[in-house]
């Protein structure tokens, strides 16, 4: 399970929010020329429009509320700082929205990116929206009728031990946003999609800013247009890895692999891999467990891979061994044939679970660890190429050398 959750984790998913969301002091200094500055009043909301633009050409509900809630408390702090007459002396209205501000975003923050999308579009938007709505309405009412007793509650420091110097904000803030960034990174584990990444990154970065917003208020609007431009990257790359990558086993699709293909030009070696008797296994023991083994072969060939591995559809996965000699790649293909043939597969026991909802329980009688071991082989075709205009062809000849392979007893490399 830890190994399947760590093959998840990808730098990919971090890089561009951490990289956009680190540049905020060189956003910062450009705001210290006066043309620039003007920009910035009206940046975010350009890029909220556009997000919302994103979101509603990808279907994505929930991170056009998020960004929705961004520009809420951007615009909110943004109006209470140039409120203050001096920056050290703010009134209980402006306290009041600091310390709800710094204790709920994190918690809605994480809410909505860790609700999952549901079948049902209207509720869950409605849904959504009306969290977001109470949120709004709650800071609006406490920032027209401050409550002194509510505003010190949630601004005392509780635990001063735990209290370091360089916590500016309301201590409360701190735990929330520590719980809001393990849930995050359980559900990153769960489900590895830069949609949970984001705001992985955005609690802490968050945390670190808001306490000089009194100070330097042009961070409010730079900070808002940097994550929300995270936000609009995370959906690209949500979008562009459904396109290209392969839900069940995580890797590249049939449409990246032909991609691939038409870069290659020097030495090059395409393999086929296809799993064997893989009808009579899930005739045999369901498609649950035929998904279960496709997943373990990609996992084995990624593992051990020297060259890149794609699903071709299917049963059928291709490795594309660049500037490699076909005698090398050889070795290395029967290696992996062996590891696969040798890895006793854990199956949890399907037939002897209840069907539909109860399918999680264990029906009296089956084995107590409610497993079994299952064993896989693969047979692979392999040919060999130098030039590009030959990729076609060469991917024709593994496919001969896979038939070939199952002709003559299957569990075998065969080279074309
Ligand atoms: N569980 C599962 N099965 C799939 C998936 N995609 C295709 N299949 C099944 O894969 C099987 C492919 O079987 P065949 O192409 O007949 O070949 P085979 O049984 O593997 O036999 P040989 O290739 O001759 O060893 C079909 O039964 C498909 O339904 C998938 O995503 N999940």
């Amino acid at each position: 399970m830890l190994r399947r959750c760590a093959a998840g984790l990808r730098l990919a998913h971090f890089l561009p929010p951490a990289i956009l969301l680190i540049s905020w002091p060189a956003a910062w200094l450009t705001t210290r020329h006066h043309e620039l500055a003007g920009i910035l009043a009206v940046l975010p909301w350009l890029l909220l429009l556009l997000g919302a633009a994103l979101c509603c050409v990808f279907q994505r509900w929930q991170q056009l509320l998020l960004m929705a809630w961004m520009m809420v408390l951007e615009t909110g702090l943004m109006r209470d700082v140039q409120s203050m007459d001096q920056p050290f002396f703010p009134g209980p209205a402006v306290i009041a929205d600091f310390i709800l501000a710094t204790t709920l975003w994190p918690a809605i923050c994480s809410v909505f990116a860790l609700w999952s999308d549901g079948r049902r579009l209207l509720p869950e938007v409605a849904a959504r929206a009306l969290v977001l709505g109470i949120a709004i309405l709650g800071l609006k009412y406490l920032h027209d009728h401050p409550d002194l007793a509510l505003i010190r509650q949630l601004g005392q420091t509780w635990w001063p031990a735990l209290h370091a110097g360089w916590m500016r904000l309301p201590q409360l803030s701190y735990p929330i946003c520590v719980g809001g960034m393990i849930l995050l990174g359980l559900g990153y584990l769960l489900e590895p999609r830069p949609r949970h990444a984001v705001p992985w990154l955005l609690l802490p970065f968050t945390l670190a800013i808001l306490p000089h917003v009194f100070i330097e208020p042009q961070l409010l609007p730079i900070f808002c247009s940097l994550a929300l431009l995270s936000q609009m990257a995370a959906l690209v790359q949500e979008s562009l890895e459904l396109a290209f990558r392969d839900e069940l086993t995580g890797l590249p699709s049939r449409r990246a692999l032909n991609e691939r293909l038409r870069q290659l030009s020097r030495q090059y070696c395409l393999a086929i891999v296809d799993i064997d008797h893989f009808k009579q296994c899930n005739d045999r023991h369901g498609h649950d467990v035929g998904d279960q083994v496709l997943r373990m072969v990609a996992s084995r060939l990624r593992q051990g891979s020297r060259g890149r591995t794609y699903r071709q559809g299917g049963e059928e996965f291709v490795i594309v061994l660049d500037r490699q000699a076909p005698e090398a790649a050889r070795v290395w293909l029967e290696a992996i044939r062996e590891d696969i043939a040798d890895y006793p597969m854990q199956l949890r026991d399907m037939a002897s679970r209840p069907a539909g909802k109860h399918r999680n329980l264990r029906r009296p009688g089956s084995s107590a660890s409610g497993r079994r071991s299952l064993t896989v082989t693969v047979s692979i075709g392999l040919a060999a190429g130098h030039r590009q205009s030959d990729v076609a062809e060469v991917l024709k000849q593994a496919d001969k050398a896979l038939y070939k392979a199952k002709a003559l007893g299957r569990n075998r490399v065969v080279q074309a």
